[in-house]
């Protein structure tokens, strides 16, 4: 039988205190709410606080990458503090820890990557030697690889810390994810949708996935409803390319999935840091295969990258 929650024993719900980690898990919360007929008093949202939000002075990949932001939150799952935690998929490790699963994702938002200026409508239009912030390995690497002449310059923090750098003339444009500005309701700031064509998505960009005790039969039923089974096919696949490659988290790496009926299409590419050098590829086959697809896409990048690579 499954436990049901209630006002006097709420489910609670781990989550960073960014405000999209708070949008991604009321979003989370309205979702059961609705699919259970359950109350708002029936969840309860706890704020944990990650190595990744303390440090804002330097760059990630200096402080050690991805797990940074969810460490904590799987402790406190693992130590029954929560009940269920909610990520952005983007920035989860490829593998839990013991004990741990993620098999439920929302459906997901636009994975466009977003432009965003005061100045300048499009990258097209940025002058050349224009000074343009961003913090993400790949990004950088995909502007470098189609615009050399640009200065990129570091630029951490949340949505609101970057725009604030914006403002202060720090650079005169930036990127953010498309799906975490809707989600914040400040999708009027966006300049530009970059199509995936010009930008290929990070894996799993726009997907929120809820993460629970794997002998948690109570929380498995209860997400069961609110899960997306598109999302999870594409999610999986991306996320399969991602682990073969993740040797460390120095190398840009993108990738994406679409479905066309009970076909996949996975989409990845790797790229030097100073975007000197652009490997891509794609697969093509059954939904169902994804995880094989992306491990074999991994593999002929993996086969045709230079020595020196990934160093
Ligand atoms: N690395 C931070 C992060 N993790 C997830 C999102 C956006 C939401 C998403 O992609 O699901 C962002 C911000 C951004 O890249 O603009």
């Amino acid at each position: 039988m499954t436990q049901m929650p209630d006002p006097q024993n709420p489910l609670r719900i781990g989550t960073r205190g960014s405000a999209l980690a708070l949008a991604q898990a009321h979003e989370t919360r309205d979702r059961l709410m609705a699919a259970h007929g359950l109350p708002e008093a029936a969840f309860q949202i706890v704020v944990i606080k990650t190595t990744g939000d303390r440090v804002l002075d330097r760059a990630l990949k200096d402080i050690g990458g991805k797990g940074l932001f969810t460490r904590e939150i799987e402790d406190a799952l693992l130590a029954g503090d929560i009940d269920i935690a909610v990520h952005s998929m983007k920035d989860m490790p490829t593998l839990q820890p013991e004990g741990l699963v993620i098999d439920c994702y929302l459906p997901r938002e636009d994975v466009r990557d977003a432009f965003v200026s005061t100045l300048y409508a499009g990258i097209s239009e940025l002058p050349q030697g224009a000074v343009v912030g961003s913090s993400s390995l790949r990004r950088r690497a995909q502007l470098a690889a189609r615009r050399p002449d640009l200065h990129l310059v570091e630029f951490r923090g949340n949505v609101q810390t970057r725009l604030k750098k914006l403002e202060e003339g720090v650079a005169v444009a930036t990127f953010l994810a498309m799906a975490g500005l809707s989600r914040l309701g400040m999708s009027q700031i966006v300049r530009q949708a970059i199509s995936p064509d010009e930008m290929l998505p990070a894996v799993a960009q726009g997907c929120i996935g809820v993460e629970r005790r794997a002998e948690d039969a109570s929380a498995a039923a209860l997400l069961a409803p609110i899960a997306d089974s598109e999302s999870g096919l594409r999610v999986v696949a991306e996320r399969a390319f991602l682990a073969r490659l993740d040797g460390s988290c120095q190398t840009p790496i993108a990738g994406l999935a679409l479905l066309q009926g009970d076909r996949l299409i996975l989409r990845g590419e790797i790229l030097r840091p100073d975007g000197s050098e652009v490997i891509a590829s794609l697969r093509e086959g059954l939904a169902r295969d994804g995880a094989a697809m992306g491990l074999d896409l991994a593999n002929e990048l993996r086969g045709r990258a230079p020595a020196d690579f990934f160093a």
